[in-house]
């Protein structure tokens, strides 16, 4: 029997057709040097495509999306985040999915049959997701790994495994099993949305939104607390019409930590006036949006 050991972050043997896996636990040091030494420290541009090739076969997750083409690799191994500076923890991928991603997903969705009485416009999924809801949650860790964001100063960074900050969640987050346990599918009709709230408790840290379809504006908007309640009318009025908008164009993703996921709330308002972007109003049609979110533990 072929006996392969993946090192992993969390201890999970398994047998799959004859083969045995051993996986196998591994330090955050230890995780660091592998790294480096799979990745390099510095490269030129040919060490570079061959980094790429390397992270490719690491993480298939993308190829496997689209039937195993490989040449559908989004931004070629590295994806662009922007980092939401206002809000600590939040993150944007703009283009995390191109447009055949985006009409498979689409489908897969469809296929379901969730949405086939006109009426539903929510689904809820716990526990076993469905598995291009799998993919998916590839798709965005590898995506949230492969990082590279614009920097203060207008420069290109990558994650620096030194500096939780620069990357779009936290280790401890980035590598739980499983990723993600639930997904809510929504369909918004032109002037639907979601009013603002906080996600509820029951679910762990690291929230990923998914949006296909129309774009929206989301604007995220401080939780009130006892702070604001005693602060001076004048620092309450300036706070008040605080709404930090966020543009959710079609392939999209956010992932929300942190001060994003406890201390703002977040709603898309899609009455005349609210979906403005750039001083023009959004044409609206049909959205689809996919939370994937990982429930806490029971007590
Ligand atoms: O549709 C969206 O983009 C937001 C969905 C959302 O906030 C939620 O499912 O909690
Ligand atoms: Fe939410």
């Amino acid at each position: 029997m072929q006996k392969v050991v993946v090192l992993t972050y969390s201890m999970r043997p398994v047998l799959l057709s004859g083969t045995q896996f051993e996986f196998r636990t591994m330090e955050a040091e230890e995780r660091k040097r592998i790294v480096r030494e799979v990745f390099g420290d510095s490269s030129s541009s040919d060490e570079e495509q061959q980094q790429q090739q390397r992270r490719r076969q690491q993480f298939p997750a993308i190829a496997a999306f689209n039937g195993g083409n490989s040449s559908a690799t989004v931004n070629d191994c590295h994806y662009i985040w922007e980092r939401i500076k206002e809000i600590n923890g939040l993150w944007l991928c703009p283009e995390f999915l191109p447009p055949e991603h985006q009409s498979s997903l689409l489908r897969a969705i469809d296929d379901e049959g969730w949405f086939t009485e006109g009426f539903h416009n929510q689904a809820h999924r716990f526990g076993d997701l469905p598995a291009w809801a799998i993919k998916l949650s590839s798709c965005i860790r590898e995506a949230a790994y492969f990082s590279k964001y614009v920097s203060e100063c207008g420069d290109m960074e990558s994650w620096d495994l030194n500096n939780e900050e620069s990357c779009p969640l936290p280790s401890k987050l980035l590598w739980r099993e499983p990723f993600f346990d639930q997904l809510i599918a929504h369909v918004y009709q032109p002037g639907e949305g979601i009013c603002a709230h906080v996600d509820l408790m029951r679910f762990e840290d690291g929230i990923a939104i998914v949006s296909l379809e129309s774009t929206c504006v989301m604007h995220f908007s401080p939780v009130e607390n006892e702070t604001c309640r005693i602060m001076d009318v004048e620092i309450q009025n300036k706070l008040a019409p605080m709404k930090i908008p966020i543009l959710l164009s079609p392939g999209s993703l956010i992932l929300m930590h942190g001060d994003a996921r406890y201390l703002w709330k977040h709603e898309i308002k899609r009455d005349p006036g609210f979906q403005v972007w750039g001083g023009q109003e959004l044409c609206q049609k049909r959205r689809t949006s996919i939370t994937l979110r990982k429930l806490c533990p029971q007590v």
